[in-house]
């Protein structure tokens, strides 16, 4: 994986279609590795610094992931690309989730994953700002643009087309300078979420997103071949060269047009 300067044009998604979602595990873990490798080998970066969902990515990102011995976990620096504002234990948390399903089968040190602190439940404005402080702490001196780049984010999709916790028709889509978003209306319970902008995604050195089963068949049809419908997910559009990319299965492409790509680790 290798980049040339960054321009403010963006390129096509590009789109891997699964037969199965065990499949789909195993190419998306081979494909976080790759980006592993271009951020620690390549630009020889002190951490591979990774922003990650909740809802169903947890589950088809640790299965192929968890066990593997290669892997220098403790050069890992783990964000988070949206949260609920509920107790971190609390079976809504996007935090518990990866915990479950990846961070608690695997060595990342504790202090490198970045846990979006929601113990202020009534003040979503102090969660967003103390997150906001995390990630100019991280990122700062590695970079001088105006947005944090990470070397990866993985986004699912939601059956509304909505990404992170950025919803369809919500103000927060028109978000153009601020790092992290609080809402307390999100239309999918619970009602109070923090978030990464659009900026912050379209700076990032790429973009995947991760979508499975027949119920998100219509989200997909529109997603990919209907863009111009403005759905959140549709409207990331990462600065090239950085680019986005679409692991989906089989049921979940049942509507889909768009032509797809096959999935070879070496040319990523
Ligand atoms: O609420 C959320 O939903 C999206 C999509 O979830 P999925 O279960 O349909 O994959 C998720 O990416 C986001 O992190 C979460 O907060």
């Amino acid at each position: 994986m290798s980049e040339a300067a960054p321009s403010k044009k963006a390129t096509a998604p590009v789109l891997f279609g699964f037969p199965s979602t065990d499949d789909l595990s195993k190419s998306l873990a081979s494909f976080v590795l790759a980006a592993q490798d271009d951020a620690l080998t390549t630009k020889k970066q002190a951490t591979f610094k990774i922003a990650i969902s909740g809802g169903s990515l947890p589950k088809v990102l640790g299965k192929d992931l968890i066990g593997r011995e290669d892997v220098p976990w403790d050069k890992w620096e783990v964000f988070f690309a949206d949260e609920r504002v509920v107790p971190l234990d609390h079976d809504d948390s996007n935090f518990r989730l990866n915990d479950e399903h990846l961070f608690s089968h695997v060595p990342i040190p504790r202090q490198n994953i970045h846990v979006i602190d929601t113990s202020k439940l009534d003040d979503p404005e102090h969660v967003a700002d103390e997150y906001e402080k995390q990630l100019v702490a991280a990122f700062v001196g590695s970079s001088s643009i105006a947005f944090p780049r990470f070397d990866l984010v993985l986004l699912g999709i939601g059956p509304d087309g909505h990404t992170c916790s950025l919803f369809p028709g919500h103000p927060l889509l028109n978000e153009q300078d601020g790092w992290v978003a609080w809402l307390d209306d999100s239309p999918k319970p619970p009602a109070t979420r923090i978030t990464l902008t659009y900026p912050v995604l379209n700076h990032a050195h790429r973009v995947a997103f991760v979508s499975t089963g027949e119920g998100k068949q219509d989200v997909m049809e529109k997603v990919l071949d209907h863009p111009e419908e403005g759905l959140p997910s549709s409207r990331v559009k990462v600065i090239s060269p950085g680019r986005v990319y679409f692991f989906s299965d089989d049921a979940a492409l049942g509507k889909v047009k768009y032509e797809r790509t096959s999935f070879d680790a070496a040319k990523l």
